[in-house]
């Protein structure tokens, strides 16, 4: 089983600290979604990971071992950093052709790749020729080539069609499934939210979370019951009958804060009020993920002013 080791990794640019004493594990088996505002060292971790840059201090391991010590890399580790970094005078599949053979992966396995992120009929035209939604999934097909146990992808989402974004929904839960080691960063919450089971949230380069997906939005965001009637007096008397602040909106939904769905359910039927609509709000990942994140640009305003 291999895994993502993150320990007390710091990388400075300057005087700019990209990367703060970071700490985080990614384990197999599941999809860990690397969240953060622009800026806040996403991509400065997986560089380091890679061994593409070298940290000030900490370290980057992948299975106990730092990239550079990993032979035949490609065949543990598959990345996507940056889409437009394929060569583009060549076709797609030379691309990944050049790739393979520098690690001894036979020809064979460029085709699989290829049809499997659906380049086929394009594996013969050249990479400039190619949108960016079809150079996203030539960086992915390079990133399968090895068969690799570990896959990090930065912004795989990125210029994918909507065919496209349930494709990679589809991949990185079966590529978890088969007890892979994936790390996705996204910008697109929502996106996040249909795949990753985990998160480890970053803020300008230190750890804000690290934590089950459930469990990171259970903890900042309230539940609440959504209700929809053809009574709103009889509605709003019951619940406040029982203790229940409603909150009606223009569209004509309730909202009950810190209920549950059984119990609004059963005092409207006792009450015999009608219901047309009711459901649970367990809250979104974007209502937990900029809570967290206000809360972190409050304290940094907190902290320059003292
Ligand atoms: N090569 C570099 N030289 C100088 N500064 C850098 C370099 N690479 C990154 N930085 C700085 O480090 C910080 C972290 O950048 P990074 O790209 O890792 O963030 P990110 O979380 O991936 O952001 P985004 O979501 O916008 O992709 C930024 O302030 C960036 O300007």
């Amino acid at each position: 089983m291999t895994s993502i080791d993150v320990q007390d990794l710091t990388k400075e640019y300057g005087t700019r600290r990209a990367v703060d004493h970071l700490t985080f594990r990614v384990r197999p088996g599941r999809v860990t979604g690397f969240l953060g505002p622009n800026g806040a060292g996403k991509s400065t971790t997986m560089r380091l990971v890679l061994g593409l840059d070298h940290p000030t201090s900490g370290s980057a391991t992948v299975g106990g071992r730092p990239y550079a010590a990993i032979p035949d890399p490609l065949r543990h580790v598959g990345a996507l950093l940056d889409a437009r970094a394929a060569h583009g005078a060549r076709t797609g599949r030379n691309h990944l052709r050049v790739l393979a053979a520098s690690h001894r992966i036979p020809d064979r396995r460029v085709d699989e790749v290829l049809e499997g992120t659906g380049l086929g009929p394009v594996a013969r035209h050249r990479v400039r020729t190619y949108s960016l939604g079809m150079r996203q999934r030539l960086g992915i097909a390079a990133a399968l080539l090895g068969d690799p146990e570990v896959i990090m992808l930065d912004e795989p989402s990125n210029g994918l069609d909507p065919e496209g974004i349930v494709w990679i929904r589809t991949l990185l839960r079966r590529l978890a499934d088969e007890g892979r080691t994936v790390l996705v960063s996204s910008h697109l919450m929502n996106e996040t939210a249909s795949f990753a089971d985990h998160l480890v949230v970053l803020g300008r380069g230190r750890l804000l979370a690290d934590t089950p997906m459930r469990e990171f939005i259970d903890a900042r965001v309230r539940p609440a019951v959504r209700i929809r009637t053809s009574d709103p007096t009889a509605l709003r008397s019951t619940l406040t009958r029982h203790g229940h602040d409603a909150v009606e909106h223009a569209d004509g939904y309730w909202t009950v804060p810190d209920a549950r769905v059984e119990d609004i359910g059963r005092l409207a039927s006792a009450a015999g009020v009608p219901i047309l609509e009711l459901a649970a709000d367990e809250g979104t990942l974007e209502q937990a993920y900029l809570d967290l994140t206000a809360a972190e640009t409050e304290f940094a305003a907190q902290r320059q002013e003292a």
